[in-house]
């Protein structure tokens, strides 16, 4: 049979071959000019007939074709001095039946501003990838490892030492801890130190879903599987999670239903996406956290048996701040060096005053509670120093005794003739009412967002910004 080749006519060939590479020399096994073409002979200022028969080195300054032609191994994207410019070259090596006949020389760019000019062309897109690929880190890796988390206490290293040897496997890991104790920062730092760390990692708020979302949200869906879905379909997160780790965040606030779905995946570990055909099989690392007590939900029916062991394989309690008042001073400490970086800011310190106030607290909202102390301090602060005034009016002894409890209920009736600043007059007043819904709904958030004629999303925000549980 012909080769293919011959169905071009023999005269369209050098044409083909100029349009395929701009500049192109063909030599034999030993390095003796074949074929030049035009446009290469004109890049040299010599002519074809002078070319062919002689040695490429004769022809072509520099050239390293006769080397390939021997050798057999290509040279791509190769810098070559000539014409006391700089060009880019590759040299294949010619293979014709399996035998090393020679080699085929072309020119990328005849000189540095060619390409410049083509880089300038790549520079937008390569800008354009750069800044997916970073959102893609920040959304989808882990961002902190064990090193963030600040702490010496004994139940605190306690805690990571048994995080960090655990990291590794792919059993399922359940935080457990009141709220602000870093449990998502547990789960980035498992992640980060596993096997996984390259593969994404999955943060699922299992508190906020809107029950109607779950599946699409979990499991992912097909085009044209229900009214209202997107063109080429979605992933669910558990697809997206695929060779990582997925972090099942307030797992304890699932609602019943959704808890069977969820134990399918967890057993099948394989999904079928909402309008799929085939079941697609995933492998996930689970982390779980929850500030709730399982084992009661459990008993009260709340929560399936079976969930939590499949949950509860490795589990880690987190201590609360209360629970390690020796990491108050040192864990401040780093946090200001933080808040210095984002207020432009330096030398920022608690004083001693400030710190035993600090330490005498009972943190309902733990390290974010903490975080957010200093962050306004800061934000009143006229020095470095940090002093007791510059702290909010419930950790304050002076004006009313150090409690436990979370301050806001009394601190209108108490204080009716204190001045304080308005904005914090407003903040106090919008905890209080969430506090008061949250009371009157019997801890029912849902019921509670519908009070106060908010959005469940955005009182969960709130819930967590002043701590409330
Ligand atoms: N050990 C720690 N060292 C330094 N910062 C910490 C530590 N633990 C928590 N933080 C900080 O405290 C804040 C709350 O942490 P995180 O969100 O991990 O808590 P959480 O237990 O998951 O809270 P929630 O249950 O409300 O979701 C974060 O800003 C985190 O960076």
């Amino acid at each position: 049979m012909k080769g293919l080749i011959e169905l071009i006519p023999s005269e369209w060939l050098e044409e083909v071959i100029n349009l395929a590479a701009e500049c192109t020399v063909v030599v034999d096994h030993n390095g003796i000019i074949l074929y030049i073409n035009n446009a290469y002979c004109e890049f040299l200022h010599v002519s074809a007939e002078e070319s062919i028969g002689k040695p490429v080195q004769d022809i072509i300054e520099n050239s390293r074709m006769q080397i390939v032609a021997k050798s057999g191994k290509a040279e791509v994207a190769s810098i070559h001095p000539i014409n006391g410019s700089e060009m880019v070259a590759n040299r294949y090596p010619l293979f014709v039946g399996g035998e090393l006949v020679g080699a085929v020389g072309t020119v990328m760019f005849r000189n540095p501003k060619e390409w410049l000019d083509y880089s300038r062309k790549l520079q937008p897109l390569m800008e354009e990838l750069n800044y997916y690929k970073n959102r893609f880190e920040k959304e989808l890796h882990s961002k902190y490892h064990f090193g963030d988390l600040i702490g010496e206490s004994g139940k605190f290293r306690e805690a990571k030492i048994l995080a960090e040897r655990v990291s590794d496997s792919h059993s399922a890991v359940l935080l457990l801890g009141e709220s602000g104790t870093g449990k998502e920062l547990f789960a980035h730092a498992i992640h980060h130190s596993s096997g996984r760390r390259y593969a994404p990692f999955m943060r699922l708020n299992c508190a906020s879903i809107p029950e109607h979302l779950f599946e699409s949200e979990i499991f992912g869906y097909e085009e044209g599987s229900f009214t209202g879905a997107k063109k080429g379909g979605k992933k669910g997160k558990f697809e997206l999670a695929n060779k990582g780790t997925i972090f099942l965040d307030e797992i304890g606030d699932l609602p019943l239903q959704m808890q069977s779905k969820l134990l399918r995946v967890l057993q099948e570990k394989e999904i079928e996406r909402i309008g799929g055909r085939a079941p697609v099989r995933i492998d996930v690392r689970i982390i779980a956290a929850t500030h709730r007590n399982l084992e009661e939900m459990v008993e009260k029916g709340l929560f399936r048996q079976d969930l939590y062991y499949r949950l509860n394989v490795i589990k880690i309690d987190i201590p609360s701040l209360r629970e390690r008042r020796e990491d108050i001073a040192p864990v401040s400490a780093v946090l200001l060096r933080k808040l210095e970086g984002k207020f432009h800011r330096q030398g920022l310190e608690l004083s001693e005053e400030a710190t035993r106030y600090l330490e005498q607290h009972s943190w309902p909202g733990n390290i974010r509670e903490l975080e957010n102390v200093l962050e306004r301090a800061v934000n009143v602060l006229d020095g470095p120093i940090i002093l007791p005034k510059h702290l909010p009016l419930y950790l304050r002894g002076e004006e009313r005794p150090v409690s436990s409890s979370p301050p806001d209920s009394s601190f209108f009736p108490e204080q009716p003739f204190q001045i304080i600043p308005l904005r914090e007059t407003v903040l106090q007043a919008e905890k209080l009412a969430i506090i008061n819904a949250i009371k009157k709904t019997e801890g029912n958030k849902v019921e509670a967002a519908k009070l106060l004629e908010i959005g469940k999303t955005s009182l969960y925000d709130k819930c967590k910004q002043y701590s409330i549980k």
